[in-house]
């Protein structure tokens, strides 16, 4: 569908991208990535041929874009960029409708067929309901689909986008970005799409193109081309890290309360320990089964940890090295993680810990307690949920640091 070869572009002598070469399937989803000013908008407008390529060529089906007329290529190739239309006073239909320009004659009379075409575009955006609405008095979000259904219109082969989703809630990005993997999965449409969410375009995309200081950093399918590291390097991350298993972005901190022990399972303790990273505790955990959801995001915050394999038991030695940890905090933390064959050592840890007279948080009812730890949960504090917990060890936390500035 699309290939590019030696493509360098910008502005005059301003080279913004140099000898960038990439080829794309028919039906595929491209996402361009890269940080403010790398350059992918002067791509998008370059792939138009809104502006000259500065060298190099754009093949689209094959044929040199320098080359094509605007007739032939406005039946191929549909655009929306992120300049603000205004229409004057269009409705939506009407709006729509102008993307048939390239298939009505010089006066651009609509026959039956057009008609159809723009119906079956406001119905693809779900959006007839807009029809009759003036174009300027929609929202951003409701704006955004009619633009979208303007492009479909023009029942183009390939849509570039320039930032789809900018200014759009929540609820609106996700039908935006639905109605494009749609293009491609069951209308074959090709989709070029400038996107600033590496979730959203890892999510949704063939291949994703990597654009950053004056070139194409990578390319390839976002399984293969998304990673900590290349997505660091890619917008000069610092303080924060992606994470390219659950696809979202981490806030680094400095770790500066605490540390905290938690006693993890089973995924119990991700939204404790997300919350507690967060409030600024330096985490310790164990014993967490690698493979587990709590030993990936623990792994991820930065939190020491003893591990084990999934499913596997704990040795005297990881017990002890847990002990080592568990003695380094000033509370430990018990996930409330359902007690099984494997984790059986998470339980004794709890009971250590009772005994050598630590401070234990829980997530468990008094009841869950008392069953797992007989008379020694009376010393437990257990708390109703991620945040009450949070709200003890702080108030905790506070009273211990209060002293020993004193002391000191
Ligand atoms: N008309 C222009 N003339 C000269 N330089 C320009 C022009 N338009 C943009 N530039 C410059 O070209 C470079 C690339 O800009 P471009 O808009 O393509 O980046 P971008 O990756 O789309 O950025 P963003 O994510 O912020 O939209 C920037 O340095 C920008 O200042």
């Amino acid at each position: 569908m699309l290939e590019l070869e030696k493509l360098s572009v910008g502005y005059g002598r301003k080279i913004v991208l140099s000898e960038v070469n990439f080829s794309l399937e028919e039906g595929r989803f491209l996402s361009l990535l890269g940080p403010n000013g790398a350059g992918k908008t002067t791509l998008l407008r370059t792939l138009t041929g809104l502006q000259p390529a500065l060298s190099g060529r754009v093949l689209i089906l094959g044929q040199d874009l320098a080359r094509m007329n605007r007739a032939k290529l406005a039946r191929i190739q549909a655009v929306v960029l992120t300049d603000r239309l205004t229409p004057g006073l269009l409705t939506a239909y009407e709006v729509t409708a102008l993307g048939r320009y390239p298939h009505t004659g010089f006066l651009g009379k609509l026959g039956p067929d057009d008609h159809q075409a723009v119906s079956r575009a406001l119905e693809m955006v779900e959006a007839k309901g807009l029809a009759e609405r003036f174009f300027q008095r929609l929202s951003d979000g409701e704006k955004q689909k009619i633009i979208l259904a303007r492009a479909l219109a023009q029942e183009p082969k390939l849509i570039l986008l320039d930032e789809p989703t900018v200014h759009l809630d929540l609820k609106h990005r996700l039908e935006v970005i639905s109605i494009l993997r749609n293009l491609c999965r069951d209308l074959g449409i090709t989709v070029v799409a400038s996107l600033h969410d590496v979730d959203m375009a890892s999510r949704l995309s063939d291949q994703v193109a990597l654009i950053a200081e004056g070139g194409l950093a990578d390319f390839g399918p976002p399984e293969l081309v998304l990673n900590d590291s290349s997505v660091a390097r890619l917008y000069k991350l610092e303080g924060a890290r992606y994470d390219s298993r659950l696809g979202v972005m981490e806030l680094e901190n400095q770790g500066k309360r605490g540390p905290v022990f938690v006693v993890p399972g089973g995924g119990s303790a991700t939204s404790l320990l997300r919350l507690l990273h967060k409030r600024g505790f330096a985490l310790l955990c164990g014993v967490a089964h690698q493979g587990d959801m709590d030993h990936h995001l623990a792994s991820v915050l930065g939190a020491r940890m003893v591990s084990v394999p999934a499913f596997s038991r704990a040795s005297e030695k990881d017990l002890d090295n847990c002990l080592e940890l568990m003695n380094m905090a000033d509370v430990v933390i018990d996930s409330g993680f359902e007690l099984g064959m494997a984790n059986q050592a998470n339980r004794d840890l709890l009971i250590r810990a009772l005994q050598k007279g630590k401070q234990v948080f829980s997530l468990r009812s008094d009841h869950e307690a008392k069953e797992m730890l007989g008379s020694l949960s009376a010393n437990l504090v257990c708390c109703k949920n991620e945040l009450d917990l949070a709200r003890e060890i702080s108030a905790y936390n506070h009273a211990l640091v209060i002293p020993k500035k004193q002391s000191a």
